[in-house]
Protein backbone atom coordinates (compact mmCIF):
# COMPACT_ATOMS: atom_id res chain seq x y z
CA UNK A 1 0.00 0.00 0.00
CA UNK A 2 1.10 3.60 -0.54
CA UNK A 3 1.96 6.27 2.01
CA UNK A 4 1.94 9.50 1.94
CA UNK A 5 4.86 11.33 4.64
CA UNK A 6 5.29 14.82 6.66
CA UNK A 7 8.22 15.46 7.41
CA UNK A 8 9.41 18.85 9.89
CA UNK A 9 12.61 19.64 10.65
CA UNK A 10 13.14 20.83 14.20
CA UNK A 11 15.30 21.13 17.41
CA UNK A 12 15.76 19.92 20.59
CA UNK A 13 13.37 19.69 23.23
CA UNK A 14 10.49 20.47 20.40
CA UNK A 15 11.01 16.87 18.47
CA UNK A 16 8.61 14.97 21.06
CA UNK A 17 5.86 17.71 21.00
CA UNK A 18 5.56 17.56 17.39
CA UNK A 19 5.65 13.87 17.41
CA UNK A 20 2.81 13.80 19.33
CA UNK A 21 0.90 16.76 16.98
CA UNK A 22 1.06 14.49 13.88
CA UNK A 23 -0.25 11.68 15.95
CA UNK A 24 -3.08 13.80 17.06
CA UNK A 25 -3.56 14.45 13.32
CA UNK A 26 -3.73 11.40 11.93
CA UNK A 27 -0.29 9.95 11.20
CA UNK A 28 -0.43 6.17 11.72
CA UNK A 29 3.76 5.82 12.65
CA UNK A 30 5.92 8.44 13.58
CA UNK A 31 10.02 8.46 13.16
CA UNK A 32 12.63 10.42 14.54
CA UNK A 33 15.94 10.94 13.03
CA UNK A 34 18.94 13.20 13.67
CA UNK A 35 20.48 15.02 11.19
CA UNK A 36 24.12 13.21 11.22
CA UNK A 37 21.45 9.71 10.97
CA UNK A 38 21.99 7.92 13.56
CA UNK A 39 18.49 6.50 15.04
CA UNK A 40 17.13 8.14 17.75
CA UNK A 41 16.71 6.53 21.30
CA UNK A 42 13.87 7.08 23.30
CA UNK A 43 14.35 9.80 26.31
CA UNK A 44 13.56 8.09 29.42
CA UNK A 45 11.17 10.30 31.49
CA UNK A 46 13.27 12.99 33.39
CA UNK A 47 16.07 12.42 31.40
CA UNK A 48 17.43 15.65 28.62
CA UNK A 49 18.23 13.92 25.35
CA UNK A 50 20.74 16.11 23.03
CA UNK A 51 18.33 15.40 20.28
CA UNK A 52 20.12 18.04 17.92
CA UNK A 53 18.51 18.82 14.28
CA UNK A 54 15.99 16.17 14.69
CA UNK A 55 13.46 15.04 11.33
CA UNK A 56 10.17 14.23 12.93
CA UNK A 57 8.07 12.26 10.23
CA UNK A 58 4.90 11.55 9.67
CA UNK A 59 3.37 8.61 7.71
CA UNK A 60 -0.04 8.87 6.56
CA UNK A 61 -2.51 6.60 4.53
CA UNK A 62 -2.35 7.58 0.92
CA UNK A 63 -5.93 8.50 1.05
CA UNK A 64 -5.40 11.09 3.93
CA UNK A 65 -6.66 14.35 3.33
CA UNK A 66 -3.18 16.25 4.37
CA UNK A 67 -4.33 19.68 3.31
CA UNK A 68 -6.53 19.33 6.52
CA UNK A 69 -4.03 18.18 8.63
CA UNK A 70 -1.66 20.45 7.62
CA UNK A 71 -4.04 23.05 8.47
CA UNK A 72 -4.55 21.54 11.91
CA UNK A 73 -1.15 21.71 12.59
CA UNK A 74 -0.38 25.39 11.69
CA UNK A 75 -2.15 25.91 14.90
CA UNK A 76 0.30 24.36 16.93
CA UNK A 77 1.82 26.89 19.19
CA UNK A 78 5.71 25.28 17.97
CA UNK A 79 4.54 25.40 14.12
CA UNK A 80 2.81 28.47 13.06
CA UNK A 81 1.08 29.59 9.72
CA UNK A 82 3.15 27.89 6.82
CA UNK A 83 5.64 25.96 8.94
CA UNK A 84 8.38 24.36 6.94
CA UNK A 85 8.01 20.76 6.04
CA UNK A 86 7.90 18.25 3.19
CA UNK A 87 5.39 16.13 1.96
CA UNK A 88 6.29 12.91 -0.42
CA UNK A 89 4.51 10.24 -1.78
CA UNK A 90 5.98 6.99 -0.74
CA UNK A 91 6.27 4.34 -3.40
CA UNK A 92 4.72 1.12 -2.41
CA UNK A 93 7.90 -1.17 -1.21
CA UNK A 94 8.48 -4.07 0.88
CA UNK A 95 9.88 -1.74 3.70
CA UNK A 96 11.10 -5.41 5.60
CA UNK A 97 12.87 -6.41 2.42
CA UNK A 98 14.52 -2.65 1.85
CA UNK A 99 15.97 -2.37 5.25
CA UNK A 100 17.76 -5.81 4.99
CA UNK A 101 19.10 -5.02 1.19
CA UNK A 102 20.86 -2.00 3.57
CA UNK A 103 21.85 -4.43 6.39
CA UNK A 104 25.54 -5.88 5.69
CA UNK A 105 28.16 -7.83 6.85
CA UNK A 106 30.43 -5.11 9.30
CA UNK A 107 33.70 -5.96 11.17
CA UNK A 108 34.67 -4.75 14.33
CA UNK A 109 38.16 -4.74 15.86
CA UNK A 110 40.67 -7.04 14.78
CA UNK A 111 38.89 -10.30 14.67
CA UNK A 112 34.90 -10.24 14.62
CA UNK A 113 32.49 -9.67 12.01
CA UNK A 114 28.73 -9.36 12.25
CA UNK A 115 26.89 -10.82 9.13
CA UNK A 116 23.29 -10.31 8.34
CA UNK A 117 22.34 -14.28 8.68
CA UNK A 118 20.77 -13.58 4.94
CA UNK A 119 24.39 -12.91 3.36
CA UNK A 120 27.09 -14.34 2.53
CA UNK A 121 30.50 -14.29 5.37
CA UNK A 122 33.23 -11.92 3.56
CA UNK A 123 36.11 -13.89 5.28
CA UNK A 124 35.32 -17.29 6.41
CA UNK A 125 38.29 -17.41 8.68
CA UNK A 126 37.11 -14.61 10.61
CA UNK A 127 34.80 -14.74 13.66
CA UNK A 128 31.61 -14.32 12.00
CA UNK A 129 28.40 -13.72 14.22
CA UNK A 130 24.95 -14.26 12.08
CA UNK A 131 22.71 -12.40 12.94
CA UNK A 132 18.80 -11.37 12.40
CA UNK A 133 17.68 -9.42 15.36
CA UNK A 134 13.78 -9.62 14.63
CA UNK A 135 11.88 -7.22 16.67
CA UNK A 136 15.02 -6.68 18.95
CA UNK A 137 17.88 -3.83 18.86
CA UNK A 138 21.16 -4.96 17.79
CA UNK A 139 22.29 -5.05 14.68
CA UNK A 140 26.36 -2.95 14.70
CA UNK A 141 25.11 -0.34 12.92
CA UNK A 142 24.09 1.78 16.46
CA UNK A 143 27.42 3.89 17.48
CA UNK A 144 27.13 1.74 21.19
CA UNK A 145 26.57 -1.48 19.99
CA UNK A 146 30.11 -0.98 17.73
CA UNK A 147 31.31 0.35 21.23
CA UNK A 148 30.61 -2.66 23.13
CA UNK A 149 31.87 -5.08 20.11
CA UNK A 150 35.46 -3.25 19.39
CA UNK A 151 35.67 -4.01 23.65
CA UNK A 152 34.98 -7.42 23.33
CA UNK A 153 36.98 -8.10 20.31
CA UNK A 154 40.05 -6.46 22.18
CA UNK A 155 39.99 -9.24 25.50
CA UNK A 156 40.95 -12.36 26.20
CA UNK A 157 37.87 -14.01 26.62
CA UNK A 158 38.74 -17.61 26.02
CA UNK A 159 37.60 -20.08 29.15
CA UNK A 160 35.61 -16.82 30.13
CA UNK A 161 31.89 -16.22 31.77
CA UNK A 162 30.08 -12.47 30.03
CA UNK A 163 26.98 -11.63 31.36
CA UNK A 164 25.04 -9.21 28.40
CA UNK A 165 23.08 -7.20 30.93
CA UNK A 166 20.03 -5.58 28.28
CA UNK A 167 20.98 -8.14 25.45
CA UNK A 168 18.45 -7.67 22.60
CA UNK A 169 19.27 -9.33 19.59
CA UNK A 170 21.47 -10.99 21.81
CA UNK A 171 24.44 -9.48 19.58
CA UNK A 172 26.73 -9.33 22.64
CA UNK A 173 26.44 -12.09 24.20
CA UNK A 174 27.15 -14.52 20.99
CA UNK A 175 30.09 -12.01 19.95
CA UNK A 176 31.62 -12.68 23.13
CA UNK A 177 30.71 -16.35 22.78
CA UNK A 178 32.54 -16.82 19.29
CA UNK A 179 34.99 -15.00 20.31
CA UNK A 180 36.03 -17.94 22.80
CA UNK A 181 33.74 -17.67 26.52
CA UNK A 182 32.80 -21.28 27.93
CA UNK A 183 29.60 -19.50 28.55
CA UNK A 184 27.10 -16.17 28.64
CA UNK A 185 24.41 -15.35 30.26
CA UNK A 186 21.82 -12.96 28.38
CA UNK A 187 19.31 -10.39 30.57
CA UNK A 188 16.36 -8.50 28.65
CA UNK A 189 13.15 -6.96 29.78
CA UNK A 190 11.71 -7.56 26.99
CA UNK A 191 10.24 -11.02 26.18
CA UNK A 192 11.33 -10.65 21.94
CA UNK A 193 14.55 -9.76 23.38
CA UNK A 194 15.05 -12.99 24.57
CA UNK A 195 13.33 -14.75 21.85
CA UNK A 196 15.46 -12.96 19.35
CA UNK A 197 18.76 -13.46 21.05
CA UNK A 198 17.38 -17.65 21.69
CA UNK A 199 16.80 -17.91 17.86
CA UNK A 200 20.61 -15.83 16.84
CA UNK A 201 21.82 -18.09 19.82
CA UNK A 202 20.87 -20.66 17.64
CA UNK A 203 21.74 -19.49 14.19
CA UNK A 204 24.92 -19.60 15.78
CA UNK A 205 25.72 -23.02 17.19
CA UNK A 206 26.03 -21.59 20.89
CA UNK A 207 22.94 -22.30 22.50
CA UNK A 208 24.16 -24.71 24.55
CA UNK A 209 26.13 -22.22 26.19
CA UNK A 210 24.15 -19.32 26.25
CA UNK A 211 21.76 -19.21 28.95
CA UNK A 212 18.92 -16.17 28.84
CA UNK A 213 16.68 -14.36 31.67
CA UNK A 214 14.42 -11.96 32.11
CA UNK A 215 15.65 -10.27 35.27
CA UNK A 216 13.23 -11.32 37.56
CA UNK A 217 13.68 -14.94 36.53
CA UNK A 218 18.01 -14.58 36.69
CA UNK A 219 19.21 -16.67 39.31
CA UNK A 220 20.80 -15.77 42.25
CA UNK A 221 24.14 -15.34 42.98
CA UNK A 222 25.43 -14.71 39.32
CA UNK A 223 29.06 -13.98 38.39
CA UNK A 224 30.85 -13.37 35.85
CA UNK A 225 34.38 -12.62 34.81
CA UNK A 226 33.26 -9.89 32.30
CA UNK A 227 29.66 -7.74 32.33
CA UNK A 228 28.74 -6.15 29.51
CA UNK A 229 25.64 -3.48 29.77
CA UNK A 230 24.36 -1.60 27.02
CA UNK A 231 21.24 0.08 27.94
CA UNK A 232 20.75 3.85 28.46
CA UNK A 233 22.46 6.71 31.28
CA UNK A 234 19.62 6.76 33.46
CA UNK A 235 19.35 2.86 33.85
CA UNK A 236 22.98 2.50 34.56
CA UNK A 237 23.16 4.92 37.23
CA UNK A 238 19.69 3.07 38.75
CA UNK A 239 21.23 -0.24 37.91
CA UNK A 240 24.65 0.12 39.71
CA UNK A 241 24.34 -1.79 42.56
CA UNK A 242 23.01 -4.65 41.08
CA UNK A 243 25.21 -4.64 37.90
CA UNK A 244 28.45 -3.78 40.25
CA UNK A 245 27.97 -7.04 42.33
CA UNK A 246 28.00 -9.12 38.57
CA UNK A 247 31.68 -9.27 38.13
CA UNK A 248 34.03 -11.41 40.18
CA UNK A 249 37.14 -9.23 41.92
CA UNK A 250 39.59 -8.26 38.91
CA UNK A 251 36.29 -8.93 36.16
CA UNK A 252 35.92 -6.12 33.49
CA UNK A 253 32.67 -3.70 33.17
CA UNK A 254 31.86 -2.28 29.76
CA UNK A 255 29.07 0.09 29.73
CA UNK A 256 27.28 1.77 26.96
CA UNK A 257 23.99 3.35 25.44
CA UNK A 258 25.62 6.36 27.02
CA UNK A 259 25.67 10.16 25.47
CA UNK A 260 29.19 11.41 26.06
CA UNK A 261 27.33 14.14 28.14
CA UNK A 262 26.27 12.01 30.57
CA UNK A 263 29.33 9.49 31.13
CA UNK A 264 29.88 11.55 33.77
CA UNK A 265 27.20 10.80 35.88
CA UNK A 266 27.55 7.41 35.09
CA UNK A 267 31.01 7.25 36.34
CA UNK A 268 30.18 8.95 39.54
CA UNK A 269 27.98 5.70 40.37
CA UNK A 270 30.38 2.66 39.16
CA UNK A 271 33.48 4.65 40.47
CA UNK A 272 33.79 3.37 44.15
CA UNK A 273 33.62 -0.25 43.05
CA UNK A 274 35.27 0.08 39.69
CA UNK A 275 38.80 1.21 38.44
CA UNK A 276 37.74 2.89 35.56
CA UNK A 277 39.89 3.21 32.63
CA UNK A 278 39.71 6.53 29.55
CA UNK A 279 36.32 6.96 28.22
CA UNK A 280 35.72 5.50 24.21
CA UNK A 281 33.67 7.51 21.97
CA UNK A 282 31.71 6.98 19.03
CA UNK A 283 29.66 9.93 17.25
CA UNK A 284 28.19 11.64 20.55
CA UNK A 285 28.15 8.14 22.71
CA UNK A 286 30.62 6.95 24.92
CA UNK A 287 31.63 3.66 26.46
CA UNK A 288 33.10 3.33 29.99
CA UNK A 289 35.26 0.15 31.37
CA UNK A 290 36.99 -0.75 34.23
CA UNK A 291 38.37 -3.44 36.53
CA UNK A 292 36.64 -4.22 39.97
CA UNK A 293 39.12 -3.37 42.70
C1 LIG B 1 20.20 -0.44 23.43
S1 LIG B 1 19.55 -2.04 23.50
C2 LIG B 1 21.06 -3.01 23.47
C3 LIG B 1 20.92 -4.31 22.75
C4 LIG B 1 22.25 -5.02 22.51
N1 LIG B 1 22.85 -5.47 23.73
C5 LIG B 1 23.23 -4.12 21.76
O1 LIG B 1 24.26 -3.78 22.30
O2 LIG B 1 22.93 -3.74 20.61
C6 LIG B 1 19.09 -2.11 25.21
C7 LIG B 1 18.37 -3.37 25.63
O3 LIG B 1 18.26 -3.32 27.06
C8 LIG B 1 16.99 -3.77 27.44
N2 LIG B 1 16.72 -3.17 28.76
C9 LIG B 1 16.35 -1.90 29.03
N3 LIG B 1 16.24 -1.73 30.36
C10 LIG B 1 16.58 -2.91 30.94
C11 LIG B 1 16.65 -3.37 32.30
N4 LIG B 1 16.34 -2.59 33.31
N5 LIG B 1 17.03 -4.65 32.52
C12 LIG B 1 17.33 -5.47 31.48
N6 LIG B 1 17.25 -5.09 30.18
C13 LIG B 1 16.90 -3.84 29.91
C14 LIG B 1 16.07 -3.34 26.31
O4 LIG B 1 14.91 -4.13 26.27
C15 LIG B 1 16.97 -3.51 25.08
O5 LIG B 1 16.82 -4.79 24.50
Amino acid sequence: MPWIQLKINTSGANAEQLGDALTENGAVCVTFQDTHDTPVFEPLPGETRLWGDTDVTGLFDAEWDMKTTVAALEQHPLLGAGFHHKIEQLEDKDWEREWMENFHPMRFGERLWICPSWRDVPDPSAVNVMLDPGLAFGTGTHPTTALCLEWLDSLDLAGKTVIDFGCGSGILAIAALKLGAARAIGIDIDPQAIQASRDNARRNGVEDRLALFLPQDKPNGLHADVVVANILAGPLRELAPLISILPAKGGVIGLSGILASQAESVCEAYQEIFSLEPIAEKAEWCRITGTKN
